[in-house]
């Protein structure tokens, strides 16, 4: 029965990541439930041939009877906002005077979702949670688990916190909302209000219904703990843990670089098949983050240009 387990997650890992997380589904949904059924029915019989990543899990568990809260162990900063191109060239000016002028940035596309703190013990997702005040957030650890982007197991048995956007993409929000006209439901006003309002729901199976996914953009507490020297570096390392990350980051040299980024995503934004508000912009090097350090609320070596409303 183990082995059958063991090939049964395998193959059903790799279709429900193609499907959910690619949109490129390798088999018809029909052959997707038959093998997961008869692994639930394994798992029901062999209690304990349930592990970590099984799929199982993706289909959402008990109903909780509230969240608990989860104090961070890394606080879940804000970033500083830039609202227009002289705000941008002050941040580099101030940038600048505290780590000097060969500074390479890093900008990356702000998603419109909502923030959330992954735990990893050797490489099993064990905890996932709201970002709350920045301080305490609320323990969501059922609902996370059926985002097929959240891996439940990561290529190396490394023990984490990494930092990321759990968003609804706008087809799914479409789609959501129609449903909700149909059954006489208030339509949520946008994908960010329904991503928040599926990750707080108490019953899991409802968050597994919503077609939720998530980009990693960060590691919590030190970056370099992991041996990187940029944070460009570890997004690369995050992305070879299985983490889904966001290509359209990009490394720029010069603030000029960072305006025409910027411009250019003002433009091509309504092209995603998910809604971004902003860019964020961080000085990519660690030691000049060290340098730059952070205020009482925000790392000094990022901000973030808000798009025009
Ligand atoms: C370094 O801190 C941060 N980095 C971020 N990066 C991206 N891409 N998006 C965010 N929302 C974000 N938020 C914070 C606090």
């Amino acid at each position: 029965a183990e082995k059958r387990v063991q090939e049964l997650t395998a193959l059903l890992n790799e279709y429900g990541h193609a499907y959910y997380v690619r949109d490129n589904p390798l088999v018809p949904d029909s052959v997707y439930d038959r093998k997961l059924q008869e692994l639930l029915a394994i798992e029901a019989e062999y209690p304990d041939l349930v592990f970590p990543d099984s799929p199982t899990q993706r289909v959402g568990g008990e109903i909780l009877p509230g969240f608990t809260k989860v104090v961070h162990e890394f606080p879940m900063l804000s970033l500083s906002n830039a609202f227009n191109e002289e705000d941008i060239r002050d941040f580099d000016r101030r940038v600048q005077a505290g780590a000097g002028k060969d500074i390479t940035y890093i900008c990356e596309l702000k998603i419109d979702g909502l923030a959330v703190s992954l735990k990893y013990d050797n490489g099993a997702f064990s905890q996932g949670a709201t970002r709350g005040d920045g301080t305490v957030g609320e323990d969501i650890t059922s609902n996370l688990k059926t985002i097929h982007a959240i891996p439940l197991k990561l290529a190396e048995p490394v023990t984490i916190e990494v930092r990321g956007e759990a968003y609804m993409p706008k087809r799914s929000f479409m789609r959501l909302n129609e449903l909700r006209d149909e059954n006489g439901e208030e339509p949520f006003a946008n994908p960010r209000n329904a991503a928040a309002g599926s990750l707080r729901q108490l019953d899991p199976k409802i968050a597994a219904s919503r077609n939720l996914s998530v980009f990693i953009y960060g590691v919590g507490g030190d970056g370099s703990a992991y041996g990187q020297d940029s944070h460009s570096d570890s997004l690369d390392y995050l992305a070879s843990l299985g983490f889904e990350t966001n290509s359209s980051s990009k490394r720029c040299k010069s603030i000029e670089e960072v305006i025409d980024y910027i411009e250019s995503w003002q433009q091509r934004r309504q092209d995603l098949d998910y809604e971004i508000d902003g860019i964020v912009i961080k000085v990519d090097g660690y030691e000049d983050q060290e340098q730059l350090g952070f205020t009482a609320k925000s790392p000094r070596w990022a901000t973030a240009y808000k798009f025009p409303a």
